[in-house]
């Protein structure tokens, strides 16, 4: 089995204490990419369960499961997927956006907003993460993730909006990020490890919340810096579960991206059982 891991920090708690060593001598790799390559390794069959995009389980919804009670969502700000714009999102009409390759489900949910909730017109084109390089060839630009967070840093005098709360204002509804999923043969081919490792992302989400994220926080900030203070509304401002109402808000989500042309067909969200 290989586990698909985003190589982002707001996705840490799922996997914090996940037992490596028991994983490796059970037969489980981990692989850590930006979301855009979990989803693509996924759907090649490289990768057989991990935090995938949202949006990449809509799109592969006939062949992938969710494993329950796991996602990462945000009801209201985000603070880590951002538009940064020269102009007012309303003034956007007939400009050109760059969308960072690194996403799937901002990349769509900013087509959404922009298409069904402003009415405006741009024309986008897909390019990797980088802020000056984006903002100089292009009138706004989309960053999600660590990227985002650096990007903000940065932002000086642009203007900056976070998907997550229009979404929020907008519907009233969570925002559903990414799902933890797996390949459907998985449960017949592997279901005793499946089972495994959704319990220990639960028990891993549930200890980092119990220690209201503080060794979380303590690893990011060796790695990547900022303060305690910082890090500590990040996480708590993200949501790891997938209630009713994430389920309300994922739903709403796939049936805009339908009705946008950005999925095929209404998918359906179908939950595994713990045997
Ligand atoms: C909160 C975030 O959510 C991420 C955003 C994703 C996307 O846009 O496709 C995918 C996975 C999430 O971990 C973020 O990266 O800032």
């Amino acid at each position: 089995m290989n586990i698909g891991e985003i190589s982002y920090t707001n996705i840490i708690p799922l996997y914090f204490y996940l037992d490596r060593e028991r994983l490796m001598d059970q037969g489980a790799t981990i692989t850590q990419a930006v979301p855009s390559r979990v989803n693509a390794l996924m759907e090649k069959q490289l990768v057989d369960i991990g935090g995938i995009s949202s949006f990449s389980y809509g799109k592969n919804a006939e062949n992938y499961s969710l494993v329950p009670d796991l996602s990462v969502s945000s009801f209201g700000k985000v603070n880590s997927i951002f538009l940064f714009s020269k102009f007012k999102i309303e003034e956007l009409d007939g400009k050109k956006i760059a969308l960072t390759s690194s996403s799937e489900t901002s990349v769509a949910l900013l087509k959404i907003i922009l298409d069904r909730f402003y009415g405006v017109e741009v024309t986008y084109k897909t390019e990797t993460p980088d802020f000056e390089a984006m903002l100089n060839a292009y009138d706004a630009c989309l960053l999600i993730g660590d990227d985002a967070i650096n990007a903000y840093r940065k932002r000086g005098s642009y203007h900056v909006y976070d998907l997550g709360e229009i979404w929020y204002q907008q519907t009233g509804l969570p925002m559903i990020f990414a799902v933890m999923a797996y390949r459907n043969e998985l449960e017949t081919e592997q279901g005793a490890l499946l089972s495994y490792v959704g319990r220990s992302m639960i028990e891993s989400k549930e200890r980092c919340q119990r220690e209201n994220f503080v060794p979380v926080i303590e690893r990011v900030i060796t790695e990547h810096g900022g303060t305690f203070q910082f890090w500590n509304s990040y996480f708590n401002g993200l949501n790891y579960q997938f209630s009713g109402e994430h389920e309300k808000g994922l739903n709403l989500y796939f049936q805009l991206a339908v009705e946008c042309g950005l999925l095929k067909t209404m998918p359906s969200i179908i939950k595994y059982s713990y045997k």
